[in-house]
């Protein structure tokens, strides 16, 4: 039986979180708009969260070898809309020459794309007109630190309401390989739907939330021909592939096969389709910098049939493509709707494909 939150938890939970947020609510405000008033200029850029920054004579993104005096972050990544985030390096390089296909993004000519944060040694990012494609590493420390960066960029660019969208990989939950899953809501280990943070020694929840609409839009750009599903679902994120996810097959494992098949039901009976390790603190640092996103994972096997992930390396290629086919019909969806695919990039870029994807990826990799 996986443990669930007892009603004292949430109870303590929702009074420290209703007490932060009250204090800061004005008289008859929405929470949406509460948000919005703490998290945005009237223009639509972003603001910080914490006063300290803008008293800072320059602020060091350390980790995407970027800073606030060294470049020129509002010339460089002004005009952003779009972050894509996904665990590995590679997948990320990927999706970029896959995205400057989908939207007809021209480079100027005799360059290629070049990893921005590549003196960083820690993390990798590709700019693609507005879309930045990024890599977060793996579990929450890793994705942690990126988002504090990376939403600080956003201020220091003075970006305009982007978007932050995570591109991931998962286990499934009673849901084949191959199946895309979109985060409804984000879970942790003990099933809260909130991020666990020790500030200063205490511990504080914040709310694990995505945006429910954004889920829906992604979901309604599956198309009926692609030869595999797209759901939505509650994913469970956990702080470690093996014993937390429930596998058998770690160094370690205290606990019986039977027991971990009961773990599996008990998460599917609670809506849970999927498990990955980042979502949590993915929904709940976007939602606390009022960013809408959303978390498109492809399930890698289903995890009520076995532990290992042994699909051959064709296949896994093939279904890494897929989150990635669905996030480009989205931010060509936006782009054509704001008139920017044609005016920005002077053509409408091509119809998304699995097979094009494949081919856009062997070049992206003759680029190597
Ligand atoms: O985006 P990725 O593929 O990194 O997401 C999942 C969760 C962990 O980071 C990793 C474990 O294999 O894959
Ligand atoms: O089972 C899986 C597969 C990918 N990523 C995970 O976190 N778990």
């Amino acid at each position: 039986m996986p443990p669930t939150i007892t009603d004292n938890q949430t109870h303590d939970f929702k009074a420290h979180y209703d007490c932060a947020h009250r204090s800061s609510l004005q008289d008859d405000e929405t929470d949406d708009a509460h948000v919005k008033r703490i998290t945005r200029y009237s223009d639509g850029t972003v603001k910080l969260r914490n006063s300290n920054i803008e008293l800072m004579d320059q602020d060091i993104l350390y980790h995407l070898a970027l800073g606030s005096e060294s470049h020129d972050l509002q010339e460089m990544f002004g005009d952003v809309k779009f972050v894509c985030m996904g665990g590995t390096p590679k997948r990320m390089e990927n999706f970029a020459h896959f995205i400057m296909n989908e939207i007809g993004y021209k480079l100027p000519a005799g360059t290629q794309l070049q990893d921005i944060s590549a003196y960083s040694y820690r993390y990798s990012m590709y700019k693609v007109g507005p879309v930045l494609c990024v890599s977060h590493g793996m579990g929450t420390p890793s994705v942690s630190i990126l988002m504090h960066e990376m939403i600080k960029l956003m201020y220091h660019a003075k970006c305009k309401d982007p978007v932050f969208i995570r591109i991931g990989t998962c286990g499934g939950v009673g849901v084949d390989g191959g199946t895309v899953i979109i985060t409804e809501d984000a879970l942790d280990g003990q099933l809260r739907n909130s991020h666990e943070f020790t500030i200063l020694g205490k511990t504080i929840h914040r709310p694990a939330k995505l945006d429910k609409k954004l889920a829906r839009e992604l979901k309604s750009l599956a198309s009926p021909d692609d030869p595999y599903d797209t759901i939505i679902g509650k994913t469970l994120c956990t702080n470690d592939f093996y014993e937390g996810q429930g596998r058998l097959d770690g160094a370690f494992c205290d606990f019986s096969e039977n027991e971990k098949m009961d773990y599996l039901e008990k998460l599917r009976e609670n809506g849970v389709v999927n498990i990955e390790m980042e979502s949590t603190i993915f929904a709940a640092l976007t939602h606390h910098a009022g960013i809408k996103a959303a978390v498109v994972c492809v399930a890698l096997l289903n995890r009520l049939n076995g532990d290992q992930v042994n699909a051959p390396k064709e296949v896994m290629n093939e279904w890494q493509a897929r989150p990635q086919i669905l996030v480009s019909r989205y931010i060509r969806k936006v782009l054509t709707h704001n008139g920017q695919l044609k005016s920005l990039f002077g053509h409408q870029g091509s119809i998304k494909s699995p097979r094009r994807f494949k081919l856009v990826q062997q070049e992206s990799q003759a680029h190597e």
